[in-house]
């Protein structure tokens, strides 16, 4: 790949890929007064770098380390970056950059799609995890005890700079946990990533190499066009859902231990368990979703004796219309459907495939 790819999602914004373009997070902040800068703990070199890049002028740039990975994202740590926003006097023409993973920019979104009803974000992603997926299309929220990402609102970004150099620090579990999100855009739009990591799964693990930029543009142009179709996720963007309902149950009782990547692998191999209980998928796509993680590394089991517990959260998911569950399946790769009220013994038979 040489130099910097750009994908548009929708009229709305653009998602810029390359090696070295953090360094240019000030072009996206326009000629805004003020910056908020949140960014993770692992990052804060490159947050002091960002940081010095956007003093310029008499703009203020105001500085917050989050707590680190999902326990940034809560409630109390977004209405303290309110407070800071209020006694800092930022206006609607100010703007906040996060820096960091999921964790980061969805917490960073959620502020600013709350300070005065909403003012403009960069999401500056520092995670694979977050380029393919966390920063691009405008999900933001937080967690509450009741379960995963229960609060939050859809504010589009108005860029999107993903420095593939950030990946040299990230540790290797969370590098592998982003490739879930890969995959699972490989399943459920474009069979082409799947052969790309089956073909040589060390080469796309390369932060250096040249299939990661590949998978990376690929994984984000399924997220741009899906989310460009379907803002809101009134229909078609559920299918970015894909092995969410019982991934998200994993990360909730297991308090967040779990990274959300890990959970979403398995979560798609129970899907897929499902699918095929219910006559909608071969039994052979199933074993490709357990091939196909497996050469990466990521995890296809949970473990047993935790049914009744994870039933419960996953009735909490976004999905769910009053008592019916309702999950994204495939009839194929590439082809998602809705299974809507699934047979509760199949339930059961999924998760004891995967336990
Ligand atoms: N909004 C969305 O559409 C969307 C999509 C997918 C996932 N998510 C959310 O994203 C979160 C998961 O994101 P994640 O996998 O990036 O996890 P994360 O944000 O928790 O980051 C994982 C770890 O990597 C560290 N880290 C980040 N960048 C680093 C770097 N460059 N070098 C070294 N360490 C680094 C972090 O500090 C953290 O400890 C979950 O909360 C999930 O719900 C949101
Ligand atoms: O962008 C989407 O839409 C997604 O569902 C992407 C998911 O990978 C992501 O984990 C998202 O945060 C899940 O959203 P939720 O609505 O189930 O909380
Ligand atoms: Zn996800």
């Amino acid at each position: 790949m040489s130099g910097t790819k750009v994908i548009r999602v929708g009229d709305d914004y653009e998602v810029f890929i390359g090696r070295g373009v953090a360094d240019q997070v000030a072009d996206h902040v326009g000629d805004a007064m003020r910056v908020l800068l949140v960014h993770a703990p692992a990052v804060a070199d490159k947050a002091e770098q960002v940081a010095a890049s956007l003093r310029t002028g008499d703009r203020q740039v105001v500085v917050r380390v989050l707590p680190d990975a999902e326990s940034a994202k809560q409630i109390g740590v977004a209405a303290d970056l309110w407070a800071t926003l209020g006694q800092a006097g930022f206006t609607r023409t100010d703007v906040v950059v996060a820096l960091g993973g999921g964790a980061t920019t969805d917490l960073g979104g959620f502020v600013a799609a709350g300070w005065l009803r909403g003012v403009p974000v960069v999401q500056v992603p520092t995670t694979l995890l977050g380029m393919v997926d966390a920063a691009v299309g405008g999900k933001t929220g937080v967690n509450t005890a009741e379960g995963k990402n229960l609060v939050g609102a859809f504010h589009s970004p108005s860029a999107v700079v993903c420095d593939l150099d950030l990946l040299h620090t990230l540790p290797w579990a969370d590098l592998v946990a982003g490739f879930a999100e890969v995959i699972k855009c490989g399943f459920i739009a474009d069979p082409q990533i799947l052969r790309l990591i089956e073909s040589d799964p060390e080469a796309a693990l390369d932060v250096d190499g040249e299939v990661l930029p590949e998978l990376v543009s690929r994984a984000v142009a399924v997220k741009a066009r899906v989310v460009a179709a379907d803002p809101r996720e009134s229909s078609l963007r559920e299918i970015l859902n894909y092995g969410h309902t019982f991934a998200h149950a994993i990360e909730q009782v297991e308090h967040y231990r779990w990274r959300h990547g890990d959970a979403v692998a398995v979560g798609m191999v129970y899907v897929a368990e499902l699918a095929c209980r219910a006559g909608m998928l071969d039994e052979t796509i199933v074993a490709e979703h357990r091939r196909i993680l497996d050469l990466v590394g990521l995890p296809t089991r949970y473990e047993p004796g935790r049914w009744d517990e994870l039933l419960t959260a996953m009735s909490r998911d976004k999905k769910t219309r009053g008592a019916t569950l309702r999950f994204v399946v495939l009839t194929d790769i590439a082809e998602p459907a809705r299974l809507e009220g699934p047979d509760p013994q199949w339930l059961r038979e999924a998760y004891d495939a995967v336990s």
